[in-house]
């Protein structure tokens, strides 16, 4: 047990037995209770995840009337507290009935310590559970929107958790059409934020003489056309978070500023004279190399450390393996929804397709052919033809397990090589063969040496 001790709610109405209990659960930071009023306000005000109850309280101690209701009232304010039902010897059919109304178990007196203490520690054990469950629920739901198996995704989806409890900035980058506002908002669904709002702004899309008024508000009569004072997106975003998209676009005398917000969360309307304090949690995007942009002076160096304090690198669809596939099958169920088509999958010349192309737009390509393959798909399935890809960019996927593997064996004796600066003994070391194999698996694969081979 921890040393701050857990609450325990102990309704009881018989002081002795009371005085019984402070002494044998001493490892509890027990709380008294000796009727139904008492015990609602103490559930209240401690918030106890595992309560005693004896179901023989006032006014009407000699049955278990009271104790049932009080029960009810206490599971229908804390539908997961684990409530311990305590009951004379002779009221078993009492306890049973508890256990029916939703109580976590039973113990009957006379109350032995030890014996109770096991029941209390399962009790806040399986409360405990429940939590931490209902928490891995939460972020399933929220990481819900994130459609992907492939290693490096399930990867990001972790760091996703990690971070999004906490205040970070977070730099997503990533080629266009990648998810980096799917990640963006991933990011706030699962902080505690998510009940606040998502505020993006796309720094790309907006002029840059409009940005800034955009972003920090403005006061009226600020400029022409200013009718009235107006907040700008950060304010907007008060107590949720801010999504800055192509952040590499924004103009650098903006730039000045918005480092100044992130630094002291306040904010400057355009034509005001005062500061608005912001609590938002800050989440940037962009496609640029924003970390090259800064070392050319085209992107100012103290914001781009200000605002990558958590660089997530987004990999292309086409680094994802089968992840295509899986998009895919999701995209056709909502565009059969969407256009009222009935088309059932892929067949093999359009899994071929979907797994070779490089998709240079990423996953709103994916979504753009698949979106026009079921409308234009004559039979059952989506064929190749129906996507519409490149042929010039589709060379077969391997399915052939011998060739997968002989690439396989190729490219890493290859990195073997490159490793040990081209020397035979070493690199036949590294991958765990003699050097003889070694050698008539280069004659085999013809691998080409670009530099002498070293024997030793
Ligand atoms: N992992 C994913 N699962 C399901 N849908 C996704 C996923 N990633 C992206 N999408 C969908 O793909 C489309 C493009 O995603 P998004 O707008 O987040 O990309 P982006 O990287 O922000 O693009 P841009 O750089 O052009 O702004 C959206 O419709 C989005 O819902």
């Amino acid at each position: 047990m921890s040393d701050a001790k857990l609450p325990l709610l102990v309704v009881e109405d018989d002081p002795g037995m009371q005085k019984q209990l402070k002494w044998s659960l001493d490892d509890y930071q027990l709380i008294f209770a000796d009727d139904r009023a008492s015990a609602i306000k103490q559930l209240r005000r401690y918030e106890p995840k595992v309560v005693t109850l004896d179901l023989g309280l006032p006014p009407d101690p000699s049955n278990s009337s009271e104790g049932l209701a009080t029960l009810s009232e206490i599971l229908a304010l804390q539908p997961h507290t684990k409530i311990i039902v305590i009951t004379g010897s002779d009221n078993k059919q009492d306890a049973i009935n508890a256990i029916a109304h939703g109580a976590y178990d039973y113990y009957q007196k006379p109350i032995e310590p030890e014996e109770l203490s096991i029941i209390l520690k399962r009790a806040y054990w399986l409360s405990q559970l429940e939590q931490q469950q209902q928490a891995y629920d939460k972020l399933t739901l929220h990481l819900g929107r994130v459609i992907g198996d492939s290693p490096e995704i399930q990867k990001i989806c972790r760091v996703v958790e990690k971070i999004a409890n906490t205040e970070l900035t977070a730099l997503l980058l990533g080629e266009s059409g990648t998810g980096k506002e799917v990640f963006a908002h991933t990011i706030h669904e699962c902080s505690d934020r998510r009940s606040g709002p998502f505020v993006a702004i796309n720094c790309a899309s907006i002029p840059e003489n409009l940005l800034e008024s955009e972003l920090f508000g403005y006061e009226r009569g600020a400029f022409t056309g200013a009718h009235k004072k107006t907040k700008g997106k950060i304010e907007c975003a008060q107590g949720g978070t801010l999504f800055l998209d192509e952040i590499g676009d924004m103009p650098l005398p903006l730039q000045a500023k918005l480092l100044r917000f992130l630094q002291e969360r306040v904010v400057e309307p355009v034509g005001g004279r005062h500061e608005i304090e912001v609590d938002v949690r800050v989440v940037c995007a962009t496609n640029k190399d924003i970390l090259f942009m800064s070392q050319q002076q085209s992107f100012r160096e103290d914001l781009y450390y200000r605002v990558s304090e958590m660089t997530i690198n987004i990999p292309p669809l086409r680094e994802r393996g089968c992840d295509v596939i899986l998009l895919a099958r999701a995209f056709l169920i909502n565009f059969n929804q969407d256009l009222g088509c009935q088309v059932k999958g892929f067949d093999e010349s359009a899994l071929q397709a979907l797994t070779a192309y490089s998709w240079p737009g990423n996953i709103r390509e994916l979504q753009n052919k698949l979106k026009s393959a079921v409308i234009m798909a004559e039979g059952s399935n989506i064929t190749a033809a129906d996507l519409n890809l490149m042929a010039q960019e589709a060379p077969l996927a391997v399915f052939n397990l011998r060739q997968a593997r002989e690439e396989a064996e190729v490219k890493v004796i290859k990195q073997a090589f490159s490793f040990t600066n081209y020397n035979m003994s070493k690199a036949a070391e590294l991958l765990g063969v003699t050097r003889p194999t070694l050698y008539s698996l280069v004659e085999k694969y013809q691998i080409v040496i670009n530099r002498e081979v070293t024997a030793s």
